[in-house]
């Protein structure tokens, strides 16, 4: 389990200017093992600043972050950071290695053998189903979507426990995006891994999350709830807002079909798609 503690976090202001600017303020969360929760909000909420805590990329102002109880605080920050999963929106491949080699970086570090990495990257190229003969490829000869892949195979390398992403599919076109969020819900499961994901897109978090923690200003959680609760009972205008709930075009609601599942149709009563629940 991840757990926030009345987290706060200010930046100092731009050069000469008199404030700091409080990026999170006194926010509090936890995040079950094994479970997809997203962070989602609109532009400057925090959800960057929240996420990159958990792997002490940025350091909370005040407030404890936990991982299953230990204040991360007092762990190493390198070899917490080793053993954390990390994946952002144009895959942050190193240019001038090989896919392959960039798949090994983190169980190389962690001290695996030539051998040991070498089958944990045959292992990766397969989980995120992209042909072996891949490995011997630079990033600038990917596309997009299979450079997202070569970034989630590498952040799973080394089998972390925690896997953050912050917005990995941003820059894919919907139907790559589809396909990757797609991978994602078929491996998460596999694997058992904590995913903390961060986006804007309101479709992608309902289609991934287990729970979504909606985000207003300074990391303000507006509502954290499962995607069939969020759309069924929304808390407040805001939260509608953020759904489409409110909008002409879209007006969501949800359906249980006799199969017990939850189907989210729109103002005519045509499906827009399933609800995974846990
Ligand atoms: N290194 C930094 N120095 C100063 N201010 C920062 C820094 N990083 C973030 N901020 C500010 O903190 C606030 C929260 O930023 P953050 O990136 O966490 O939000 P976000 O919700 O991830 O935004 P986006 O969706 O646009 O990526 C914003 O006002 C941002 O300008």
């Amino acid at each position: 389990m991840i757990s926030f503690e009345s987290v706060t976090k200010t930046y100092p202001g731009p050069r000469r200017a008199a404030h700091e600017v409080v990026a999170v303020q006194d926010t509090s969360f936890t995040v079950d093992t094994g479970t997809i929760t997203v962070l989602a909000g609109s532009s400057g909420c925090g959800k960057t600043t929240l996420l990159r805590m958990v792997n002490r990329m940025v350091t909370p102002t005040s407030g404890t972050i936990r991982i299953d109880g230990d204040d991360i605080a007092e762990l190493d920050p390198v070899k917490l950071r080793r053993s954390i999963g990390y994946v952002m929106q144009h895959a942050g491949l190193l240019p001038h290695k090989t896919v392959a080699e960039n798949i090994a970086v983190v169980p190389r570090l962690n001290g695996a053998t030539k051998a040991t990495a070498r089958d944990a990257v045959g292992r990766m190229l397969e989980l995120v189903e992209l042909p072996s003969d891949m490995g011997g490829r630079y990033p600038a000869e990917l596309s997009g979507g299979q450079a997202q892949r070569v970034g989630v195979a590498r952040a799973l390398a080394d089998e972390p426990n925690i896997l953050l992403m912050d917005e990995p599919f941003g820059a894919v076109d919907p139907l790559v995006r589809a396909g990757l969020q797609q991978q994602l819900l078929d491996i998460q499961p596999e694997l058992g891994t904590t995913l903390l994901f961060v986006t804007h897109d309101m479709n992608e978090a309902l289609r991934l999350g287990h729970e979504i923690i909606l985000l207003a200003e300074h990391g303000r959680i507006v509502q954290q709830d499962s995607p069939g609760q969020l759309v069924a009972e929304p808390a407040n205008a805001f939260v509608e807002d953020f759904l489409g709930l409110n909008g002409m075009d879209q007006n969501l609601r949800t359906r249980i079909t006799e199969d017990g599942r939850t189907l989210v149709v729109d103002s005519l009563g045509r499906p827009a798609g399933f609800l995974e629940q846990t």
